[in-house]
């Protein structure tokens, strides 16, 4: 690998680097104990991007879901922000190819490149060229939800229905908000929990690529704030984005799973 090179091919060659060592793990460990490849396949992954971003981008700050959080990160004007292994329930799952490596750069309130590796998929979606949208769909076709396979949010059936659509459950962020980048899914909706992480790297892919991402209730998703949680988030093709947030706004509790109310 050359040495100069730009902060989107970073993110892609890290994500990529730290997607095959996983791959070399999973290979090499097996699933019989999936607590302990989960723990280092965390672990493993965190070590070789926070080291690699040490020696390529020595003055940015880091933020990890495996690590530390450096509150220094608050006064910097480059953030990396990284989820080292994302959908690691999957990850310890024989056959399963839904688990992610999330690197992203923020910079000045913006996320200014990312790259979501899918080792198990073969593949890796990054800014360096961020994917062509397929065709639109057909009016009269299902819309397909991604939504958590295993923590979805209360209200997704009830958009389902209300929508018509047929909702895949999947694993990790990532690998949900891929699928709508390839045309498997037309969104992604989550709601009850989550951090800047889960989310950085694939929406500036999405972002890049023309797609809508936000809060859901329609307010922007912010990142390197003090708290990093950012706990609901719609990604979709931008023309369905303002009948999904309505529909959300109909179905969705107002409580602790439903959508956050801006200010
Ligand atoms: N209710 C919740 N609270 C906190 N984190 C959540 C969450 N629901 C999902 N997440 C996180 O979001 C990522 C994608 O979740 P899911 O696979 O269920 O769609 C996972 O990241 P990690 O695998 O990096 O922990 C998961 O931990
Ligand atoms: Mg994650």
């Amino acid at each position: 690998m050359s040495s100069i090179r730009n902060d989107h091919e970073v993110a892609r060659d890290l994500a990529t680097e730290a997607g095959q060592q996983l791959l070399r793990l999973r290979a090499r460990h097996g699933f019989e104990e999936p607590e302990v490849l989960r723990t280092l396949g965390d672990r493993t992954s965190h070590e070789l991007l926070f080291s690699a971003l040490g020696r390529l981008r020595p003055s940015d700050a880091v933020l990890s879901e495996e690590g530390a959080d450096d509150r220094a990160r608050l006064d910097t004007e480059r953030v990396w922000i990284i989820d080292p292994l994302d959908g690691t329930r999957e990850y310890s799952e024989s056959g399963r190819t839904d688990w992610a490596v999330h690197v992203a750069l923020w910079e000045r309130g913006e996320l200014t490149a990312g790259a979501v590796a899918l080792p198990a998929q073969g593949s890796v979606l990054s800014t360096v060229d961020p994917p062509w949208l397929p065709e639109e769909r057909p009016a009269e076709q299902r819309l397909r939800i991604t939504s958590s396979r295993t923590r979805p949010p209360e209200f997704v059936q009830r958009m389902a229905t209300q929508l018509g659509a047929e909702v895949v459950p999947m694993g990790s962020a990532g690998a949900k908000i891929c699928a709508v980048l390839l045309g498997i899914a037309d969104l992604y909706v989550h709601a009850g929990g989550q951090y800047e992480w889960d989310s950085a790297a694939p929406v500036a892919v999405a972002r890049a690529a023309g797609l809508h991402a936000s809060r859901t209730d329609g307010s922007e998703l912010t990142y390197n704030r003090e708290d990093p949680s950012l706990p609901d988030i719609l990604v979709c093709r931008p023309e369905l984005s303002s009948t999904l947030l309505a529909s959300i706004r109909d179905v969705a509790d107002r409580d602790s799973t439903g959508p956050h109310t801006a200010g």
